[in-house]
């Protein structure tokens, strides 16, 4: 071939080539389209790639030309072995192209020999290709002439081979490139995921303050589905434009210091106009160059907690029946105050509050009432009180008023008043109720400097009008203080007393003012102590009632008086019964008739003998209860009498209910019997009533010839009092009574 013919037809291979190079779009592509390219050039009868795996053989990826068979199960390696060092092997190994230009003559490629013979190959030439990295393969090309390659074609086979490693390297770029956006891709998507499913809200702003981006949970909050909507928006055009201030101050801070706001609270408008509260922190947000580009923040939803703090806040520090201070928030108001007057030398006043038979209310009317009563109650007060004052509740119907800046002569003023005001009916219902209370008035710093004395003293005072009668106030004095240290070692005296032997009990006898002779014995209790001496009843008995002491001390009295009797009977005391006194407490005990069955078993005296003296205020506290309780001893033989009768207000609706026996006129009454005619009057009244209720009735405090005159003359059954005899200690009694007898 002329010279100039070849020059055409190898230029013509390598655009080819080129062309090759340019349009194909993968590798594989490239190689078998580059393998055709080359047959154009003279001499070369086939062309084959192949590609080095991972056992370090070289397997044809692509091949053409005429004699593809050669390569069949062809084994050629890269390793330093006999099949490793033929023209491909070398090539690869010395990253240059190996030219075999008479094949069946070179010792290289004697391994290969008796199959090349089958194609006639004369000449091959091996070219190493790969990218600019590494080497992946090698070029094989064949021919049936000798000395195949000559320098032209060793040019143009080299260019080719570089412009193969060329495309190689963009395809190596591309891949590499598009492994890295596809990377790319997955980890924005992933992160997009994870911060679209967090609850907390992310949003990121640039340096003005205009949105770059933000999560699902944020747009939901602007009332936007995604964040797209919120891009280049800022807070002035989101539902929270009222707290946009407020809220790029504080990105501008975290900008400028460059440093975080972690952990704070603030408020957010939603898109439908309610506040929220969040918990926010924000991050200064920094670019690849370290630079300051915008900020970070995130913040959660705390409403409902922040609820549930008020809530418990509230419960802490308010009543929840009716929204007035607790003893609690009371407690710190009463401190704020005590520092205050302290300083300025100021009074201040605590009044403690009790309504008066409040329990009656609940007990007749039902809680739904009482508690309705209550909350009008408190509102009433509250409207009447100065609003510098404090009305808490302590519980059920205890109230505590603070008054600030006030002095003994202002703080009577207002308990006046608010027996005035409390006064007036409340409609519950439609029930016309009518309330009085109980006050108890302490002054700071007279009657204490610290809220605990305080308190105390206003409560003791409440005590003291409470014994005089209620619905009054009373000022809190030294005596009641001297009086409540008395109660105190009364009480702890009396836990001992029944182990100590200092109790006794006497006996007044009863007598019948048919007869004159005796019909019964009240059985009276009596302490004596070493030190505080003879304690009277009128005394004691309330500190027994309020410390529970009443139960024990009131079983003891009453298998004394029973045990007593029935010694008695059996010395010839007959017909005569024992009447014991029960306070309300002992009535109210679940075991009250089997403790009394068993005693009377023990003893072996019948129920008949037995009078049980009831107060009217113990029966008329639950009548109800009474009912049931009186109508069960009464069952069992057991007598009931009502004593002090007349001075409480028994409702006779529910008298006639009562499977009562007897009623005791109170002393009060007979004291002036023969010279006031409203005692005679009332007592009159009660004998015909028990006359027509079939009721028997007896006078207690019987001390003159003339009282005893009067009742007789007008039905009174039986009489007790000094004018017979005075309660008796047992040997007095037996001296008296049993002299002679059996
Ligand atoms: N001025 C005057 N007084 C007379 C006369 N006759 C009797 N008395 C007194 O009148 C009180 C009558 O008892 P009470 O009304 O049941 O009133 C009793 C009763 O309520 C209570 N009490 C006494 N012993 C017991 C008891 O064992 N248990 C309970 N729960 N209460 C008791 O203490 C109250 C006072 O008892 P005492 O001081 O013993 O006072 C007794 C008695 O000594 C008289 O002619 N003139």
């Amino acid at each position: 071939m002329e010279e100039k013919e070849q020059i055409i037809e190898l230029y013509s291979a390598l655009s080819l080539c080129n062309d090759t190079i340019n349009n194909v779009k993968n590798i594989s592509e490239l190689f078998s389209q580059i393998c055709q390219d080359i047959l154009t050039i003279n001499h070369i009868s086939m062309a084959w790639i192949g590609l080095v795996d991972e056992n370090s053989q070289l397997k044809p990826v692509s091949y053409c030309g005429v004699g593809t068979q050669y390569i069949k199960d062809i084994s050629i390696k890269i390793e330093d072995d006999i099949l490793g060092n033929g023209p491909s092997g070398i090539a690869y190994k010395q990253k240059e192209p190996y030219w075999c230009q008479d094949f069946l003559n070179d010792p290289h490629t004697t391994p290969w020999h008796a199959r090349a013979r089958k194609f006639h190959w004369k000449s091959s030439a091996a070219l190493p290709i790969g990218t600019a990295h590494k080497l992946i393969g090698t070029l094989n090309l064949y021919s049936d002439t000798l000395n195949a390659f000559d320098q032209k074609t060793q040019e143009l086979l080299l260019k080719m081979t570089s412009n193969i490693t060329h495309a190689l390297n963009a395809f190596e770029s591309e891949a590499a490139r598009s492994q890295a956006e596809n990377a790319l891709k997955e980890s924005y998507t992933l992160l997009s995921s994870i911060i679209n499913s967090l609850p907390t809200r992310i949003f990121w702003k640039d340096k003005n303050l205009t949105y770059l981006g933000c999560n699902t949970a944020f747009a939901k909050d602007a009332g936007k589905s995604s964040s797209d909507e919120i891009i280049g928006k800022n807070d002035h055009q989101m539902p929270w434009k009222d707290q946009a201030n407020l809220y790029n101050t504080d990105d501008l801070k975290v900008i400028n210091s460059k440093k975080s706001k972690l952990f704070f609270e603030e408020p957010q408008t939603t898109p439908n106009g309610d506040t929220i509260w969040l918990r926010t922190s924000k991050l200064p947000l920094f670019d690849a160059q370290g630079e300051v580009m915008g900020i970070i923040g995130l913040y959660d939803d705390i409403t409902e907690q922040k609820h549930s703090e008020e809530r418990v806040l509230y419960m802490a520090n308010y009543d929840a029946l009716t929204g007035l201070p607790n003893r609690a928030k009371l407690e710190s108001k009463i401190e704020y105050n005590i520092a205050l007057s302290r300083k300025n030398h100021w009074n201040f006043a605590l009044i403690f509050l009790d309504i008066d038979n409040f329990k009656d209310i609940n007990d007749t009317l039902g809680h739904n009432v009482g508690d309705k009563l209550l909350i009008e109650f408190s509102k009433r007060v509250l409207g009447f009180l100065r609003d510098e004052d404090t009305i808490a509740r302590l519980g059920g119907d205890e109230f505590i008023i603070l008054l600030p800046i006030t002095d003994a002569k202002q703080a009577q003023k207002m308990a006046e008043k608010l027996l005035f005001t409390v006064y007036q009916p409340f409609t519950i219902e439609q029930n016309e109720l009518t309330v009085t209370v109980s006050m108890g008035i302490s002054i700071y710093p007279n009657d204490g400097v610290d809220k605990e004395t305080l308190y105390k003293n206003a409560d003791t005072a409440m005590y003291r009008t409470k014994y005089n009668g209620k619905n009054n106030y009373s000022f809190f004095t030294q005596e009641m203080q001297m009086q409540t240290k008395r109660n105190l070692l009364l009480t702890n005296a009396l836990h001992n007393a029944i182990a100590h032997n200092e109790l006794y009990v006497v006996y007044q006898p009863q007598i019948s003012l048919t007869t004159h002779k005796l019909v019964g014995m009240e059985a009276l209790l009596r302490w004596e102590h070493p030190v505080f001496g003879s304690v009277p009843p009128s005394e004691f008995i309330p500190i027994a009632e309020s410390s529970g002491l009443i139960l024990s001390i009131g079983d003891w009295v009453m298998k004394t008086a029973v045990q007593q009797l029935k010694n008695w009977q059996t010395k010839g005391l007959h017909d005569v019964s024992i009447s014991v006194n029960l306070s309300a407490v002992q009535f109210n005990q679940a075991n009250l008739q089997h403790n009394i069955i068993q005693l009377l078993d023990e003893s072996a005296l019948p129920a008949n003998y037995l009078e049980i003296e009831l107060t009217e205020s113990a029966i008329m506290s639950n009548p109800e209860t009474a009912i049931n309780i009186i109508n069960q001893l009464h069952s069992l033989g057991i007598k009931i009498s009502i004593d002090d009768f007349g001075t409480g207000y028994s409702s006779l609706s529910y008298l006639k209910k009562f499977k009562a026996y007897k009623l005791k006129i109170d002393q009060s009454f007979v004291r002036d019997i023969t010279i006031d005619p409203e005692d005679k009057a009332i007592v009159n009244a009660i004998i015909n009533m028990a006359n027509s209720l079939g009721l028997q009735t007896i006078a207690e405090g019987v001390e003159t010839q003339e009282q005893l005159k009067y009742l007789e003359e007008n039905g009174c059954d039986e009489v007790q009092g000094y004018y017979y005899s005075k309660p008796l200690v047992v040997d007095e009694f037996e001296e008296k009574y049993l002299k002679g007898k059996k």
